[in-house]
């Protein structure tokens, strides 16, 4: 007997996905371990939100973020100076405990002859983030995307993070962000194009 009356996997208003037994039955034991009784009512439809509420937060593993740059721009009146997007919000989880990561990304590359819808920047961060993660991958894993497919000049992403493994549990210091950096091409090498484009990006 389900606690709510809504939209499940059988209602023709809201197609949910299905959750296999034995994925409920692996969160009713985490339920049980953590000191509550999995059959109260509250918790009846506890294991389906759970499988699904992480089924969305991993949704990174069924897309290849690289996709977002297939369609690019050419006509861009010679541009070739740095393009930038700052301040992009994004949550992650850590893989060590499965705990919210949240922070906000920079990323900017130098372009090479075309560029690429800005939205796009922000769907490969997304692409990344939406898996088991630590931030050094993350970080790096947003900006091989970016030099590979691309082929810009630069790139260079920051990633500003508080991670809750740190703040609800553990060592538990709130107010502690973590800052990760990957320069490529120019960024790298070029000591006046580093120092500019982390000026843009306000560090
Ligand atoms: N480098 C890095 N470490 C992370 C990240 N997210 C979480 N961690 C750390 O991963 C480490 C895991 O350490 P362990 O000693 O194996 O696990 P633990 O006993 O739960 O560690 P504490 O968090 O110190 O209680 C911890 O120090 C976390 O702070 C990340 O994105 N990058
Ligand atoms: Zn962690």
């Amino acid at each position: 007997m389900s606690s709510l009356v809504g939209p499940d996997e059988d209602s023709p208003f809201e197609k949910k996905p299905a959750v296999p037994d034995e994925v409920q039955e692996a969160i009713r034991t985490l339920i049980r371990w953590s000191g509550d009784d999995p059959e109260r009512e509250g918790l009846l439809d506890t294991p389906k939100r759970v499988a699904r509420a992480w089924k969305e937060y991993c949704q990174g593993y069924g897309e290849d973020p690289a996709i977002h740059l297939s369609r690019v721009f050419e006509e861009v009146g010679g541009y070739d100076e740095v393009v930038l997007l700052k301040d992009i919000p994004f949550q992650s989880h850590c893989e060590h405990h499965m705990a919210p990561i949240i922070g906000k990304a920079a990323i900017a590359y130098l372009p090479r002859d075309h560029v690429v819808g800005i939205s796009k920047l922000a769907r490969v961060l997304q692409g990344y983030a939406r898996r088991l993660q630590i931030q050094e991958r993350l970080t790096a894993e947003v900006a091989e995307c970016i030099w590979t497919h691309l082929k810009p000049h630069g790139v260079a992403v920051v990633i500003e993070a508080s991670h809750a493994c740190m703040s609800a549990r553990g060592v538990r210091t709130p107010g502690v962000s973590m800052i990760t950096s990957r320069m490529m091409g120019t960024f790298l090498e070029d000591e006046r194009s580093r120092k500019e484009v982390l000026s843009l990006m306000g560090y």
